[in-house]
């Protein structure tokens, strides 16, 4: 076996609206979730034993990764499926090195996104067999959001976010901005203003009142009332797109363009970290 990179692309919420909560305490959510051409990179490159992480962030090179989380979850199928070829317990080892290259603690799901490329990596390279409704029962043991990675298509979701059902939006293009702070995704959900009794809808609500366009982020007013830098970033942002707003739980923002060039020549004028990527409907990890 040789080296192989994986792609861990971004996701965007274009809107997010929670219904209520389940009896764990996670909150019932109704989103849209949009794949980005735009993420982390993963290279596993084959070792005689073990895993090694590696990362050009060397604070991500901790037992904390979403990386690790998901190599320990696959490991007892890896064994099973290794015994069953006859090569007794012995899986092969992997040296997995991480370029991120998206923001941490900005809403675009990367760390979720980097798990469920090693999901599906691991479960092709150490032949495990498993489904793809299988490796999404462990995503999601591991995050809300690593399901929608693991399907790797735009849609509409619900419960805590992992019942996913497909659908095809315009692929615009998406300025996302970072406005240099990071959001704590458990902070805001346990936030008291938090709006948690949003109407049920439908995804025809979302398309009728403008799709990608436009969309409620009901997590939105909570992030901008306790981080200043994130509402400064948004009040520059609107200036060049009213319908600009913010992903997940932030602390990224992002403007929908119908095209490149209009998203590129904004970007230019951006003093926060960003990037231009495009919405896409299936995820580069399984075309
Ligand atoms: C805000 C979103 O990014 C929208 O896509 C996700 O809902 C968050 O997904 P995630 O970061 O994978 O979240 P997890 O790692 O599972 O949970 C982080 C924290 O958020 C809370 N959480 C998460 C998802 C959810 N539907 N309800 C919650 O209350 C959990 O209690 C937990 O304290
Ligand atoms: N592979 C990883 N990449 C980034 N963060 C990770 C990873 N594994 C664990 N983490 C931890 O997760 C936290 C932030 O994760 P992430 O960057 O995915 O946030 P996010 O974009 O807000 O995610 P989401 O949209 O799923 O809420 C950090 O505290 C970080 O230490």
């Amino acid at each position: 076996m040789t080296e192989q990179t994986w792609p861990a692309p971004a996701k965007l919420n274009l809107m997010l609206h929670i219904t209520g909560r389940t009896d764990d305490g996670y909150h019932q959510l109704q989103t849209v979730f949009q794949i980005l051409d735009f993420g982390d990179q993963l290279t596993f490159t084959p070792i005689p034993q073990g895993i090694k992480l590696t990362c050009n962030n060397p604070e991500l090179e901790t037992d904390d990764n979403l990386i690790l989380k998901a190599v320990e979850q696959l490991r007892p199928y890896a064994e099973k499926a290794a015994a069953l070829n006859g090569q007794a317990s012995n899986v092969t080892g992997w040296h997995i090195h991480l370029d991120k290259r998206l923001p941490m603690g900005g809403g675009v799901g990367g760390g979720s996104s980097d798990c469920a490329t090693t999901l599906i990596a691991l479960n092709q390279l150490w032949e495990c067999g498993l489904t793809t409704e299988q490796l999404a029962t462990i995503g999601v043991s591991l995050g809300a959001d690593v399901p929608v990675f693991i399907h790797g298509k735009t849609g509409w979701a619900e419960g805590i976010g992992e019942q996913i059902s497909p659908y095809e939006l315009p692929e615009l293009w998406y300025l996302v901005v970072h406005p240099d702070c990071f959001v704590s995704t458990a902070k805001i959900f346990s936030d008291k203003a938090l709006t948690r009794d949003c109407e049920i809808s439908k995804i025809r609500d979302f398309l009728a009142q403008g799709g990608p366009k436009r969309g409620l982020n009901v997590m939105q007013p909570v992030v901008l009332e306790h981080y200043p830098k994130v509402k400064e970033a948004l009040d520059w942002l609107i200036q060049f797109c009213p319908d600009a707003r913010m992903t997940g739980s932030g602390s990224c923002l992002f403007a929908p363009f119908d095209n490149e060039r209009e998203a590129r020549k904004i970007a230019l004028r951006c003093k926060w970290p960003h990037f231009v990527a495009r919405g896409i409907n299936t995820s580069p990890l399984i075309s």
